[in-house]
């Protein structure tokens, strides 16, 4: 493991302080080069604290676009909401000028929605400066499910959408997600793991078998972009 996790830290603060530098530098580094950056996250428990971290980062971010890899569909004042984490965790103190783009609609189905927001993610500018992968214990990131009813679709490189609905027996509510060839074009591209629970579910993913199995491994497997693995126990 040694050598494909790139940045071990001793816990989760520590994590999170040097993930929150790393992203700021590179989100200013936009901002000086094309006045504007942009960032996907990913959702669940894994990064509050790195949210927290990196809302206390100084730059301009009036001129930081943020949304998410994937999204649940549910409206933003659901516990289960990644806008609503965001909002609570990341769009705060210096953090609090960035302009956020949800990946939910109320009143239509995710399948729906996952149409509207392709037409509405149309101009946003690419490669997006940062994206955050996060990995479940199933091997899912994004919403990359084991046995997901769309999920070859979201994870061909081939595929031309923007996003995916998705629903699997893992996922709890239907899912929207950004395909895979939408996720690769950025410019740095991390996965946030912790524990040697996930630890082990990565070794596991980076051995041989279906990438349908451990969807992670459509990541890992791709030879496009450089994925920059951040782990703590
Ligand atoms: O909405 C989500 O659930 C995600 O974006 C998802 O892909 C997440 O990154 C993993 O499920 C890890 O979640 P945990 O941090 O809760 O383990």
């Amino acid at each position: 493991m040694a050598d494909v996790i790139d940045q071990k830290f001793n816990g989760k603060d520590q994590l999170a302080r040097a993930l929150a530098y790393r992203v700021a530098t590179e989100l200013k580094r936009d901002i000086e080069a094309a006045g504007k950056a942009s960032m996907l996250v990913s959702g669940g428990s894994t990064p509050k604290a790195f949210f927290e971290a990196l809302s206390e980062e100084e730059l301009d971010w009036t001129r930081v676009t943020i949304s998410l890899v994937d999204e649940r569909w549910v409206p933003p004042s659901s516990d289960r909401s990644n806008a609503k984490l965001v909002g609570e965790h990341l769009l705060q103190n210096k953090a609090n000028g960035a302009a956020f783009m949800p990946l939910y609609i109320d009143g239509v189905s995710a399948q729906e929605g996952a149409k509207a927001l392709g037409e509405q993610f149309a101009g946003v500018h690419k490669p997006f400066t940062v994206v955050i992968l996060g990995m479940g214990t199933d091997g899912h990131t994004a919403s990359f499910f084991p046995e997901g009813d769309q999920l070859a679709e979201a994870i061909d490189m081939k595929n031309p959408n923007t996003f995916a609905a998705i629903e699997a027996p893992g996922a709890g509510e239907p899912r929207i997600t950004f395909t895979l060839p939408q996720l690769l074009q950025s410019s740095f591209l991390a996965l946030h793991i912790e524990g040697d629970e996930k630890r082990d579910v990565l070794k596991k993913a980076l051995g041989e078998g279906e990438t349908e199995e451990m969807p992670i491994r459509a990541v890992l497997r791709q030879t496009m972009k450089e994925v920059n693995i951040f782990w703590c126990p």
